[in-house]
């Protein structure tokens, strides 16, 4: 398992119980959110092949500034719809900070209105718009410059228990 940093890059841990205590560890005042792992394919700042996406919370829920790039080609020109889907889940992982749990996908669905271009800049906001026991109804939205929706998308997250990543981790086989 990897060993997880702080802002100052001093290791903070190296299993799954550090790595849910790090949340709280890592987490300023600052509206800035930290990723919440140094490889995530959407936020990680350590993939290479990921994203970078950096969040703020804004309001109740969060938003991100972002531009695929030539990584994420699906036809010329255009982002592949499954990495604009890797955004916007991930997008959502963020709002679990204001949640204070961990929660994890179980659906997700997002509307292509428009290509989603590179090298373009993009705005994507993403808030709960309700909790019913285990329950995260989530909603997103992605604009363009011009305040013209390019995406739409929402989610089901389920809460779970730090076991049930322990658990994942015990049936990994790499
Ligand atoms: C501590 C501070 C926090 C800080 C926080 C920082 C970040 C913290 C890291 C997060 C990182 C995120 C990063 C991006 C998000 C990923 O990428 S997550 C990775 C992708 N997702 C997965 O791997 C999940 C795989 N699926 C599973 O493991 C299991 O299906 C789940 C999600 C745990 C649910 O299993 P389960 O507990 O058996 O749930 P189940 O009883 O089947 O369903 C639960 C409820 O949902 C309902 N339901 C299920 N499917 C549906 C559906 N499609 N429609 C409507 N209802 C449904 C069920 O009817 C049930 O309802 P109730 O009976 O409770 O009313």
């Amino acid at each position: 398992m990897d060993t997880f940093r702080d802002k100052a890059g001093e290791p903070i841990g190296t299993d799954i119980d550090n790595w849910v205590a790090s949340f709280t560890r890592m987490e300023s005042g600052s509206s800035e959110l930290p990723p919440h792992h140094p490889n995530c394919l959407g936020c990680g700042p350590e993939n290479p092949n990921g994203h970078f996406l950096s969040v703020r919370r804004d309001g109740d829920g969060v938003v991100a500034h972002h531009q695929f790039d030539q990584r994420h080609v699906g036809a010329p020109g255009i982002a592949h719809g499954g990495a604009v889907a890797t955004v916007i889940d991930d997008l959502f992982g963020f709002l679990l900070y204001s949640v204070g749990e961990l929660a994890v996908t179980r659906r997700l669905e997002l509307d292509y209105l428009a290509p989603a271009l590179l090298d373009t800049p993009y705005i994507l906001r993403a808030a709960v718009r309700s909790r019913d026991g285990r329950k995260l109804d989530l909603k997103s939205t992605m604009e363009d410059a011009e305040g013209r929706t390019v995406i739409t998308a929402t989610a089901l997250f389920i809460v779970v228990e730090v076991e049930h990543f322990l658990q994942s981790q015990r049936n990994s086989r790499t």
